[in-house]
């Protein structure tokens, strides 16, 4: 990132920024930037030009409807600022190539996005490439522009969002639990379906299950046949949608195992025929022929818009409404959409929503609150998309300079507040128990989609039925899964990380997540091929190494089947720790709770110590169970390994007369070459470095650490480490510090063949 003591201008020019969004904040966004001076502009969005957009994302022209927004935008700011560069993605953000790496070129992330998911989606790949975000909104005259600087400020979900306003289809369509439900499914999916563009698709065509034998069900209920009287037509509407449709959601019995089963409502149980004749005498509707002062309420003699209508009276507002519709308002039907100054189409929603809901045992709302629910949508104002994509590049231009003290949070207000309208506030500090994503070191050239699912996702995080997607394709999902995926994820699971259908390769964000147990996390993929060094070696402080070949007698992660509620901490010590790793002094960890040292030990530790070799794996302080990972150390052989415990029932007496397996271990080999590797030989840190990257050959995974080899002193620090430890028993053999040190280079080569 730039330094503060760049030119002011000299930032701007240099610096490459990325830009997601490219609709109302963006189009201006755009503009400005590229008129102060940006030079590397990379825009992404993923949706194309629309007629509605034309009034305010002022770089789009008629003749650009169905374009690309990015492509467009770019053009168009090409025409007035032609010697820069802007590159456009007609893509969504959420796309495996816009990984870690992609995010990690730029010196600033902006974003114009419209929904929670994506913002989210980009504070996350944000935060895991450490490049700062200038997060923007806008609804109506209301907006906010918020500086998102990892470590320094809280990022985009260190405070909790209101819960958004949009909601799952399903639950719009099927399973409803709020009176707001009811309203957008009679707004966006009954109204939009009877009044509005009758080619849309959508869940209300359900038709009856024998549609095929019969071709009278074939023909779509929402067509009002010729010559049908509209009376007729309303009540084949009103018999489908709370009737026919909530009979044929009850046959899904799975769907109402742990919710209140709906009741289906029929017109002539609540409104008997002749009561339905009195309905609507058109006479009453003294509208004029503006059709918006049309109203169904006036027609029937109701007037008070605070008054809740019982299921009848609702039922008679949505057939008057209808026939209304269809009778002074018919050259608008096919093009009508939602408006909440519409009276007539509040009052049909209203009633729509009213019947809807007493079907779902929902309190029933009325017309003035229904239009309050209804009606909030905002709409987006030119201005203000101005003046935050403004608010945007001066926030992005404190970031380039490192200004941090001068970062602001700004928000847009409608009314002024203290004389402002502009109301800037200090960042918060970053909340420390929020999202963060976990790293994972993997060989993503050999390490399967089944090794990382066993041994990260459900062995180190814990979840039993993961769901594993890369940006927004699924890689894996175990439990319910439909048939036809159960083989496309089994062969996922046999795949190598870079050759699945989409690659998981350095830099990618895997979103995990355990819907029943509701954990959910983030994991950035780094592909471990190369080493970070201390100190150069060949003039590199980047050690690239090739992967290596697997090599039987080296560094594999330790298993331990073992009976953990029948074998002894002792057990384990003599059987595996000291006869198989050769440990004489192992220190035995339980994550951070210490269960064993041998050597000098302070005097009430060995009580504790003694008491602990006694004890049943299960049942020791911290307690040694299926899936534990213990660490297993020989401070002065300078061993060090984890072990995986899995604990087994039963044991063969002559095959496992250990009663415990080790997996993972092969027998020490003779030593063949290392032998004469002394430290302080001038290669040492090479060698020493060149040691560590082969010890993590097969430690494929980062998180896991089987084997860490200590770093080998150098020759001040190995005459302090043989002072410090001259008194040690183990030394005691050893009674000459220059034996001491052939040996420590000897122990090299051999330690490297015992594991
Ligand atoms: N995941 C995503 N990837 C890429 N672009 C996205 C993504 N999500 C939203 N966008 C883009 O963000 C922009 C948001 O712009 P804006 O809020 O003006 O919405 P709009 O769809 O253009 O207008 P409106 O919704 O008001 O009709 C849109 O152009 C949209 O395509
Ligand atoms: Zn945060």
């Amino acid at each position: 990132m730039a330094s503060s003591s760049f030119h002011f201008t000299a930032d701007i020019k240099v610096s490459k920024v990325l830009m997601v969004g490219a609709g109302g904040i963006g189009c201006e966004l755009l503009k400005t930037l590229a008129l102060s001076g940006f030079s590397d502009i990379h825009i992404i969005d993923m949706d194309t030009i629309e007629v509605s957009n034309l009034n305010r994302q002022f770089l789009f022209r008629q003749s650009h409807v169905g374009q690309s927004k990015a492509k467009v935008a770019r053009d168009a700011v090409l025409k007035f600022r032609p010697n820069i560069s802007i590159t456009a993605y007609h893509a969504n953000v959420k796309d495996p190539d816009f990984n870690v790496d992609f995010f990690k070129q730029f010196n600033v992330v902006l974003n114009g996005l419209d929904n929670l998911d994506a913002r989210r989606h980009v504070n996350r790949l944000c935060l895991a490439a450490d490049v700062p975000l200038v997060e923007s909104g806008t609804t109506g005259f209301l907006g906010q522009v918020t500086v998102h600087v990892k470590g320094k400020t809280e990022c985009y979900e260190c405070q909790p969002k209101p819960a958004p306003k949009t909601y799952p289809v399903c639950t719009i369509t099927s399973t409803p639990s709020k009176f707001v439900h009811c309203i957008v499914w009679a707004k966006d999916l009954l109204f939009a379906k009877l009044l509005g563009d009758k080619n849309q698709e959508n869940d209300l065509n359900v038709r009856s299950s024998d549609a095929a034998s019969s071709s009278k069900n074939v023909e779509d209920v929402f067509e009002r046949r010729k010559g049908e009287e509209i009376e007729q037509y309303g009540r084949k509407i009103f018999d489908h949608v709370f009737g026919y449709n909530i009979e044929l959601a009850l046959s899904n019995e799975e769907t109402w195992k742990n919710r209140n089963r709906p009741k289906p409502i029929y017109s002539k149980d609540v409104l008997p025929e002749e009561l339905a004749l009195q309905n609507g005498n058109m006479d009453n509707n003294h509208a004029s022929d503006d059709g918006l002062s049309v109203s169904a309420m006036a027609s029937l003699g109701m007037k008070n818009p605070q008054d809740i209508w019982s299921v009848k009276e609702n039922s008679r507002i949505f057939l008057e409404a209808l026939k209304l519709f269809f009778t002074k308002r018919e050259k608008e039907i096919g093009n009508l959409s939602f408006d909440k100054d519409d009276q007539l189409a509040v009052e049909f929603v209203t009633a729509a929503a009213n019947i809807r809901a007493a079907s779902f045992g929902i309190p029933l709302h009325n017309l003035f609150e229904a239009k309050g629910i209804a009606g909030n949508i905002v709409h987006a104002v030119a201005t203000t998309n101005a003046v935050i994509a403004g608010l945007i590049v001066i926030e992005a231009i404190k970031v380039l300079r490192n200004d941090i003290k001068s970062y602001r949070m700004t928000y847009c207000l409608e009314h002024p507040s203290r004389n402002m309208l502009l109301m800037p506030v200090e960042p918060f500090e970053p909340n420390k128990s929020c999202y963060t994503p976990l790293s994972l070191e993997i060989n993503t050239n050999r390490s399967k989609l089944k090794d990382l699912v066993e041994k990260i996702v459900k062995a180190k995080l814990g979840m039993n039925l993961p769901l594993i997607m890369n940006a927004s394709s699924l890689l894996y999902e175990a439990g319910d899964v439909e048939d036809d995926m159960i083989a496309i994820y089994e062969a996922n699971l046999e795949k190598v990380l870079a050759e699945l259908p989409s690659p998981v390769t350095g830099g990618t964000m895997l979103t995990v997540e355990d819907y029943l147990q509701e954990l959910k996390c983030n994991i950035n993929i780094k592909h471990r091929m190369t080493y970070c060094l201390e100190h150069p070696s060949r003039n590199m402080l980047l050690m690239p190494v090739e992967p290596f070949e697997p090599n039987k007698s080296c560094y594999t992660p330790l298993s331990l089947e073992i009976n953990t509620n029948r074998s002894k901490l002792k057990d384990l010590v003599e059987k595996i720790v000291k006869a198989k790793l050769g440990m004489n002094l192992p220190l035995i960890m339980n994550a951070s709770s210490l269960l064993y040292e041998a050597g000098d030990v302070e005097d009430d530790m060995i009580a504790i110590y003694e008491a602990n070799l006694e004890k049943v794996l299960a049942e020791l302080p911290s307690p040694v169970t299926g899936g534990t990972m213990l660490t297993v150390e020989d401070y002065l052989q300078e061993l060090k390994c984890n072990i995986n415990i899995k604990h087994r029932e039963e044991f063969d007496e002559e095959k496992e007369p250990d009663g415990m397996v080790l997996l993972g271990w092969t027998q020490p080999v003779p030593a063949a070459e290392n032998k004469n590797k002394s430290v302080g030989n001038g290669a040492s840190t090479s060698d020493a470095t060149m040691a560590a990257a082969e010890s993590e050959k097969d430690d494929e995974m980062g998180i896991v650490s089987p084997l860490k080899k200590r770093k080998l002193p150098d020759d001040s620090d190995i005459s302090k480490a043989a002072a410090d430890t001259k008194n040690h028993k183990q030394l005691q053999v050893i009674d000459d510090e220059d034996d001491l040190l052939v040996l420590e280079g000897n122990l090299d080569g051999f330690k490297k063949r015992r594991l």
